[in-house]
């Protein structure tokens, strides 16, 4: 299996390491952040999200999740401060969520898992593009926020309500003018730690800042997530569920956070 990856029993996150070694790599993502082992960092600045909302561009189902696009040509919308040194582009934003309200986050907190995890996925100006920068060490920064039950989000619903044009594998729409920082909750304090992509080729390139408080999603908001499907038109339906890498080992790294 090189490319045909999935989150089903025979394409899941227990075989990527055939088609990808690096699944066995030393700063693989997700991790299990366990707030008591983390080291408050007072040397850590501040977030410093600036999101043009006239940089979002569309909204595509790529047979793993749906991600928002953004033009990333200018320094218009990036995230600066925090952990990283530099200026990071956002490129996209995507989520991950379960078959039901116990599971689907990718990170966990305690060994609790969330119905939902909100990816911010940003690259580093010191490369030339995303692509180049996603195979360097410091080439990516994903923001990661936890969606948790609870009153229907109404700057979410935005997004829901594009998912009908985007059902199956391979859809693609516009979508213009949206603020990704209605999606950021009250405060920006936040867990950071050197990972990787969630997903295949789960290059180790991730800065990982997630942040600690979550946004409210309603059980019927979840429902539209899992109204999308896996599969492209004409393909055996499979409904796009548990689209979640469980927590990956620490192997030794620290996880610091901002917030005493
Ligand atoms: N879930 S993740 O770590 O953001 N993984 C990603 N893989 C492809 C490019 C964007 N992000
Ligand atoms: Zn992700």
């Amino acid at each position: 299996m090189s490319h045909g990856w999935g989150y089903g029993p025979s394409d899941g996150p227990d075989n990527w390491c055939n088609g990808f070694p690096i699944a066995n790599g030393p700063r693989q993502s997700p991790i299990d952040i366990i707030p008591g082992q983390t080291s408050y960092d007072s040397a850590l600045k501040p977030l410093k999200l600036k999101y043009d909302p006239s940089n979002s561009i569309d909204i595509l189902n790529n047979g793993h999740s749906f991600q928002v696009g953004f033009v990333d040509d200018t320094d218009s919308s990036t995230l600066t401060g925090g952990p990283i040194t530099g200026t990071y582009r956002l490129k996209q934003f995507h989520f991950h969520w379960g078959a039901s309200d116990d599971r689907g986050s990718e990170h966990t907190v305690n060994g609790i898992k969330f119905p939902c995890e909100l990816h911010l996925v940003h690259w580093n100006t010191k490369y030339p593009s995303f692509g180049e920068a996603a195979s360097e060490p410091d080439g990516l920064a994903v923001v990661g926020v936890f969606l948790k039950i609870g009153a229907a989000n109404p700057r979410l619903q935005k997004v829901l309500d594009a998912l009908g044009a985007i059902k199956s594998k391979g859809k693609q729409t516009t979508f213009s003018n949206f603020d990704a920082k209605t999606l950021l909750p009250g405060s920006l304090d936040y867990w950071t730690y050197d990972g990787s992509l969630t997903t295949p080729p789960l290059l180790e390139s991730v800065t990982w800042i997630v942040l600690k408080e979550p946004i409210s999603v309603s059980p019927t908001q979840m429902g539209k997530f899992r109204s999308l499907m896996f599969s492209g038109d004409g393909e055996a339906p499979c409904c796009m569920q548990d689209n979640y890498r469980p927590p990956q080992p620490l192997k030794g790294r620290k996880v610091r956070r901002s917030f005493k």
